[in-house]
């Protein structure tokens, strides 16, 4: 009997594993790969078929399999490097096979589930049937055979609200029978085609002498590639509706349907310019040759200063790798990123990109897919789901600013996009480029020890020098007498730039009106009930009043008007974010004209977009945002930068807080001065003495680097070390702490005296409570990852809901 080994995607650990299925001979087609609909547990869910076989009835000794139901797809969806790909890094970070191979499809699942109620015949008679509204439930299922909750309820409108107990009830006694019901989504957009079907000959334009509308058409379509017009296009020509039907009715026309792949960046126009390569440019493509001729498998890390051309570099790299048939993958961190290197790689290649990004919709990133798939685009721009697009012979994989924290997934399966390029890059041969002003430690390192090749590119291009910085200490402004979050010198710069009709980029990492409220009178911070942390004030907008959100769990509460503690009624904001400035913007530069980009006025799917155009094309002086104006943009006007509070993220406690702040400040210090003159730059701080803020200062990488991975040797932190963060979770506080004290006794006794294995724990998560529920952190440092993995495979752990396993942490929050 032809059997199939199914994996069935449900989202539940202990079941997510493969089951055996036998294969009706319908689908004796199917092979590994292939989306398929399976019973199980009474429902009808979606699989994937790892294996296929023959099985003896001696093999399956009596045991009757139920059977696959029906493909979900024209072909399989999975090729076997995805398959490769899912398993290894299923292992890796200790999740279920079906996460990591739902991550290779749009959307969490491909299919839509819904719930149907079926009238069960045996059970016409029951008692509870005696009471009308139950009947009529019951005998309208068994007249129009199984309905949704919605059908029902539009057919007996009078039940409303009981309807639901009424189904529950009827389940529950089996008078009914739930059944579910999986649906492929299918958002595909089909558009209307006319084709001419005879010969445009002198004989029908006689017959059509008098019929001028239609006798246009049939010139307009004999002349049209293919004899076929679409009727979008035959709209825009004036032609009505009623002639196309007059000339199909009459057999010399017919309409058809196509699938069209929508192309949701196929407006985007880009020109191409001449670009000769600097020196430094061609030498690092010149070093990558080898192992793209070869078909090999190498890691370069581009360690070029900001503004010295990475991009053309990456260009260049797609260039050879399209030549010799295979496919690129281009990752950029954030969504406000992929506008300009799409930008940037259609002027080389206009046909042949999609973009991926969780912004656009299910049914773009479908066609996206699909024109990958049957070969209509072999270049893929996006955000770190790009990585898993089905790409049959992917030669190349470039992740853009590699050190970004954004390329870590923060919620299961807790995923690096390095992690998982590097394996792609493995699996398919291909080159993987890693490129930074500022790499993260871990790949810096990596490349000392020669795991990537290091190619560097010192020159900004056009020999313009990296920006000028001038450090400000915001202690002695307070002495002076200076109260405003903007210090005099920046203040200064402000003017100075807009009066040269420049453009300035201000940073503020921090985002909402002020960043907590604060009694004056008895210092009461107010809090979320919920979660206990301090409660952020958003200011109303049109003239609506403000409220205060709580960022961990939503909750949104209106502010008080005297304290909740003691009744005074002097509340304050406290702290200042992008609105603030904004306001304060206006009150020292009142000409200036400034637009913001923060997590507030990103909200929609091109909001990144438009907001850089709009200060691209001048119409803006400044540009005002959180950490989304710090890295990668490129915008010739701009020649000043003001970093209003760099350091702040030094206070956190987290071993990266120094890495991440001298790379905020080097990354937003980059914008600065890139095409004409030389960039100045000023930076607020409190730290003026600290190492990262000085190596800031002077945009030194190496001299930052030395010092870091100074201490983090000495704290046996990574690079030297692996990190794996366990979060222990329960409602009940004792438990949360029993279990996560008992896994580091039983860490303790398996790595016994090995001094390369530390547990530290178990301490209350900084967000102590979240939701009601208790929190519990592990924290586990190594030298040896996979050991410690194993030992956690062993413990049970992957299995464990209360349990969030975080491989490579990327925050210690
Ligand atoms: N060979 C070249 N000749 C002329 N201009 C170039 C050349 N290479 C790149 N450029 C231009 O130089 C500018 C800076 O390049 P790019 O944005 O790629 O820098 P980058 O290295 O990515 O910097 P960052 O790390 O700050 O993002 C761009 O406007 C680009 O068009
Ligand atoms: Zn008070
Ligand atoms: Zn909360």
């Amino acid at each position: 009997m032809l059997t199939a080994s199914v994996f069935v995607n449900i989202p539940v650990k202990s079941i997510a594993k493969a089951y055996t299925y036998s294969v009706p001979a319908e689908l004796s087609f199917l092979e590994t790969g292939w989306r398929v609909f399976v019973p199980f547990g009474g429902r009808k869910v979606e699989g994937f078929v790892l294996a296929v076989g023959e099985k003896s009835e001696a093999e399956l000794d009596g045991i009757k399999l139920k059977s696959i139901q029906a493909a979900v797809d024209e072909e399989s969806w999975f090729t076997p490097a995805m398959i490769k790909a899912a398993r290894w890094l299923a292992d890796f970070y200790l999740c279920s096979l079906a996460e990591m191979m739902r991550l290779f499809m749009p959307g969490k699942s491909g299919l839509k589930i819904s719930v149907l109620y079926e009238a069960v015949a045996e059970e016409r008679e029951h008692l509870l049937l005696q009471m009308p509204m139950y009947r009529a439930v019951y005998q309208y299922l068994q007249a129009e055979g199984p309905q949704g909750r919605s059908a029902i309820a539009r057919a007996l409108p009078e039940l409303k609200e009981e309807l639901p107990a009424i189904l529950d009830k009827l389940t529950q006694y089996k008078v009914l029978r739930k059944d579910y019901a999986a649906q492929k989504r299918d958002n595909a957009r089909y558009e209307k085609l006319v084709v001419l079907t005879c010969q445009l000959t002198g004989q029908i334009r006689d017959d059509y002498k008098r019929k001028k509308a239609q006798l246009h058409l049939l010139e307009l379509l004999a002349k049209a590639p293919a004899q076929t017009m679409t009727m979008a296009a035959l709209k825009a020509a004036k032609v009505t509706p009623a002639t196309v039907k007059n000339l199909t009715e009459a057999g010399l026309a017919e309409i058809r349907q196509r699938r069209v792949l929508r192309d949701s960046y196929g407006d985007v126009q880009a020109e191409r310019r001449q670009v000769e390569l600097t020196d430094e440019q061609s030498a690092a493509v010149r070093a990558m040759e080898p192992a793209l001729a070869g078909h090999n498998y190498q890691g370069f890390l581009l360690k070029g200063v900001t503004g010295s051309g990475k991009t053309q570099v990456y260009i260049e790299m797609a260039e050879r790798v399209r030549k010799l048939g295979r496919q690129v993958i281009v990752l950029v961190p954030e969504i406000a990123l992929t506008g300009q290197v799409v930008m940037a790689f259609k002027a080389y290649f206009p046909a042949d990109i999609v973009v991926m990004h969780s912004r656009l919709s299910l049914s773009e990133r479908n066609d996206a897919i699909l024109r990958v798939r049957r070969g209509g685009a072999g270049i893929i721009i996006g955000a770190r789901s790009a990585l898993f697009t089905p790409a049959e012979d992917i030669g190349l994989i470039i992740m853009d600013e590699e050190q970004d924290m954004s390329y870590k997934q923060d919620e299961s399966p807790r995923y690096h996009a390095r992690v998982v390029a590097e394996e792609l890059a493995h699996i398919h041969q291909a080159v993987l480029l890693l490129g930074s002003a500022t790499p993260s430690l871990e790949s810096y390192y990596r490349a000392r020890k020669g795991e990537f090749t290091l190619l560097t590119m010192t020159k900004r291009i056009g020999d313009l020098p990296l920006p000028l910085v001038k450090c400000v200490d915001m202690r002695q402004e307070l002495r002076l007498g200076n109260r405003h979050i903007m210090s005099r010198p920046l203040q200064q710069l402000i003017e100075q730039t807009i009066a040269k009709k420049q453009q300035l980029i201000i940073m503020l990492n921090r985002r909402g009106f002020s960043t907590f409220v604060m009694c004056r009178s008895c210092g009461e911070v107010i809090k979320c009930k919920l979660c206990g942390l301090p409660l952020v004030y958003h200011q109303g907008q049109g003239g609506r009043p403000g409220k205060l959100a709580c960022h961990h769990c939503d909750v949104a509460e209106p502010i008080p008007d005297t304290c909740p503690k003691c009744g005074s009624r002097y509340i304050k904001y406290f702290g200042s974010g992008t609105e603030k400035l904004e306001q304060e913007l206006h009150q020292i530069v009142p000409s200036a004209r400034v637009i913001r980009m923060d997590r507030d006025t990103t909200n929609t799917k091109f909001a990144h977009q438009e907001i850089l155009a709009k200060f691209r094309r001048r119409e803006y002086d400044i540009l005002l945002g959180t950490q989304m104006v710090a890295k990668g943009h490129d915008i010739p006007n701009v020649t000043a930068v003001g970093i209003i509070s760099a350091d702040s993220s030094l206070n956190l406690p987290d071993f990266r807080a120094a890495e991440r702040c001298f790379m905020l400040i080097t990354q937003t210090a980059g914008r600065a001065g890139r095409h004409t003159e030389q960039g100045r730059v000023v930076i607020q701080t409190y730290n003026p003495s600290h190492y990262a803020v000085t190596c800031g200062i002077d945009q030194d990488y190496e001299g930052f680097a030395e010092q870091e991975l100074m201490m983090r040797r000495q704290l046996f932190y990574p690079p030297y070390s692996r990190l794996v963060k366990l979060l222990y979770q329960n409602e009940d506080e004792q438990a949360a702490r029993d279990g996560a004290a008992q896994l580091i006794a039983a860490f303790a006794q398996h790595f016994r005296g090995d001094k390369r294995q530390q547990v530290i724990g178990p301490s209350p998560a900084v967000i102590a409570r979240l939701r009601g529920v208790y929190r519990f952190v592990v924290l586990i440092k190594t030298a040896d990852l996979s050991s410690v993995q194993s030992f956690l495979r062993e413990q049970g752990l992957h299995l464990r809901t209360d349990v969030a396993i975080d491989i490579d942490p990327i925050t210690m929050l």
